[in-house]
């Protein structure tokens, strides 16, 4: 039987074939999917005071006309009418864009509401709608819907109301009373009603807040679901570290561990003796101290009698782990092999045979660690340093391979609370939230092209004090021949400037992987003092003696790489220094710039990011682990999407979700998912 809510918008009065063609390229074709398409904002015909309305923005007003209007036509369809208007005290001019047939009904003398954009320098309304007459029964709030131009708004809102009308008590609520309820949330029907039609801002504001928490409810029960399913089938290994052991070497470390390190190094190590497969998201600002992190929890699988595997992005990334980590791990014992792209064939075949026969306990590399061929004798735990997520192809390689490792994934990119609920939400999550004590706040300037002078006068200061410098050039990968070129011309010119008092070093990605490591080992070793780079130590490389950096087109960079690069210096012990050298055009670069001289908090600056260039662009390419949501907004609407997580934790552990009546609808979209056997598909 065909229930109202699935009946096809042709039964509606006045869908024909051409507008049932139209929406259907909406996507609409029942009347629930009609009810379903919510508009993307609403036109507010409230009036307004004109004295009080704001720069470019869109305002209603009531007017006498107190001019004949005039109209000039610019070509056969285009055409242009000005008419002038008392609006209160106000006497502005309304103009009229292709609109000519309104001439007639504006009469000098005569009252008439007008809607469009107030340009309040020249003191102008760019009029889109028009009503001869007082403002009377139109709707103070309109909404308006994406509607590509196939179908007239008025056209839409008329089958809109209709099909409203029509399965009005048709519609199964999926939330119930008891969760409306104590967050006085309007049911779907009322809902819809304040979406579609609203009578006041409190109307479909309350509806708003309807959408938005069923549609986070929804996400975060299948986000719980996956990671419960996940926990009850993926039989891991519970591996029994040696605590001793641990103690030991955490005593014998050059420093303090942080509270926050100690608290993430339990969290991780907690989830490791557990049987099941770790799933675990290590975030922590730049130079916050993640490595040593990583070091300590690889080596508590090692005392168990596992291997573990420590994963990087670049190569010079995977040496100086390997060599941080040979410095810790090594005199305890611990057999530490690297392996990347590089690594010649004669010295891969020896690393890969001692891997399987469990002579080496760590190995450190790239991505090359993970090839069909590198074959571990008992792999217990792999941590991947990356920016972005450990990809579904490497979970299928060790899947492949039978391996069963626990994994934990560290990003240095503070991700924005609300994007890492929705993106890593199926994961656990520890947060370094906490500096290594004496860090000093990295100086951060902005300043111009032309200043570069003065800001070398700096530079030899700081070189003069014993200190090491980088200087970034932009790496664009569409042109990357262009970039290379531009940081040699960069290197030479510093080369020239600084003569023989300090050595210059060049860097960028096209070098040889040999010619990379001579010049990344001579600058963390001192011999290079000025380190001339392309984009390619923007991750991890860490040189605590370099202390200044100058960014040279910064406003080319977004603000989370900004912030990584910046991350380079302020590493040790010494006032550190940024210069960004920008000449932004747009008012966001300008921004963008301003934040980076204001704040060095990688998560405050991240939420910035976020705002200015939302959440499709924040891992810099659309990133397919981020949910599309009709209604709700991660930029805003955090608050609901903290409630939705605990209200969908006890919903989940209740015996009342998964028995009562009253909650059918919602446990059928869970089932409708894949969530509940583990699956994430968004
Ligand atoms: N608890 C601590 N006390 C003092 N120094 C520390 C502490 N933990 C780490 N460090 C030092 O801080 C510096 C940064 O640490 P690390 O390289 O691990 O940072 P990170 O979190 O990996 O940052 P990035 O993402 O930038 O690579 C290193 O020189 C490290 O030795």
């Amino acid at each position: 039987m065909v229930t109202k809510k699935d009946e096809l918008v042709t039964s509606l009065k006045g869908v024909g074939s051409g507008s049932a063609n139209a929406l259907r390229e909406l996507g609409i074709e029942t009347l629930e999917d009609l009810v379903m398409t919510f508009p993307y904002r609403h036109e507010d015909f409230r009036l307004k005071n004109i004295a009080e309305t704001p720069h470019n923005e869109r305002v209603t007003v009531e007017g006498r006309v107190e001019s004949e209007p005039s109209l000039l036509f610019l070509g056969q369809k285009k055409s242009r009418m000005q008419v002038r208007l008392l609006a209160g005290q106000h006497l502005i001019k309304a103009v009229f864009f292709n609109q000519a047939y309104l001439k007639n009904k504006i009469t000098p003398g005569s009252i008439v509401t007008v809607t469009g954009k107030w340009d309040r320098g020249r003191q102008v309304i760019n009029v889109s709608t028009f009503s001869a007459g007082p403002k009377t029964d139109q709707q103070d709030f309109e909404p308006v819907y994406s509607l590509k131009g196939l179908i007239s708004q008025k056209v839409f809102r008329k089958f809109m109301r209709q099909a409203l009308d029509e399965v009005n008590g048709h519609l199964i609520d999926p939330l119930p009373e008891s969760i409306k309820g104590p967050y006085r949330l309007p049911d779907i029907s009322e809902a819809l009603e304040g979406i579609h039609f609203p009578q006041n801002v409190e109307h479909s504001k309350n509806a708003r807040r309807r959408f938005v928490y069923e549609e986070l409810l929804v996400f975060q029960l299948k986000m719980q679901a996956i990671k419960k399913a996940r926990k009850e089938q993926n039989v891991g290994n519970s591996i029994a570290f040696d605590n001793e052991k641990l103690k030991k070497l955490i005593e014998t470390l050059p420093y303090e561990l942080t509270n926050a390190q100690k608290r993430v190094v339990n969290e991780i190590c907690r989830d490791l003796k557990e049987p099941h497969r770790m799933n675990r998201l290590l975030q922590g600002d730049v130079g916050s101290g993640k490595t040593i992190v990583a070091a300590i929890c690889l080596y508590a699988a090692i005392t168990a009698g596992y291997q573990g595997a420590l994963m990087a992005p670049t190569e010079i990334l995977a040496e100086q782990h390997a060599s941080s980590l040979d410095e810790w791990l090594a005199p305890i014992g611990v057999k530490i092999a690297l392996l990347t792209g590089s690594t010649k064939t004669k010295a891969r075949r020896t690393v890969l045979e001692n891997l399987e026969a469990g002579n080496i306990d760590l190995l450190i590399g790239t991505h090359a660690l993970i090839q069909p061929d590198v074959v571990f004798k008992q792999l217990g735990l792999v941590i991947t340093d990356e920016q972005h997520r450990f990809g579904v192809e490497q979970r299928r390689v060790l899947k492949e391979k039978g391996e069963n490792p626990d994994v934990l994934f560290m990003t240095a990119t503070p991700i924005p609370r609300t994007l890492a609920i929705t993106a890593f939400g199926e994961m656990d999550v520890s947060i370094i939230d906490e500096m290594p004590a004496g860090r000093k706040k990295i100086d951060t300037y902005w300043m111009k092209q032309e200043q570069l002078h003065k800001l070398i006068v700096r530079l030899k200061a700081e070189l003069a004090k014993g200190r090491q410098a980088y200087i970034i050039c932009p790496l664009i990968e569409e042109s990357e021949k262009l970039d290379v070129q531009n940081a040699v011309d960069v290197y030479n010119m510093m080369a020239a400037e600084l003569g023989t008092d300090y050595s210059v070093g060049l860097m960028h990605g096209r070098l040889h992987p040999d010619e990379k490591d001579e010049v990344m080992r001579s600058f963390s070793e001192g011999q290079v003092k000025v380190l001339v780079s392309t984009t390619v130590v923007e991750v991890g490389v860490n040189v605590p003696n370099a202390t200044f950096m100058i960014i040279f087109d910064a406003e080319r960079f977004g603000l989370a790489q900004l912030h990584q690069l910046r991350g380079r210096v302020g590493r040790g012990e010494h006032q550190s220094y940024c210069i960004l050298l920008a000449d932004p055009k747009s008012e966001e670069g300008k921004e963008r710039m301003m934040s980076m001289t204001e704040t060095n908090d990688g998560f405050v600056l991240a939420e910035k990011d976020l705002e200015l260039r939302g959440p499709g662009d924040f891992f810099g390419r659309k990133q397919s682990g981020l949910p599309e949501f009709k209604m709700a907004d991660l930029v805003h609407d955090y608050r609901a999407l903290d409630t939705a997580k605990v209200d969908a934790e006890k919903l989940l552990s209740s015996d009342e979700f998964w028995k009562s009546d009253e909650m059918e609808a919602l446990r059928t979209i869970l089932i409708h998912s894949k969530a509940l056997d583990g699956e994430r598909i968004d």
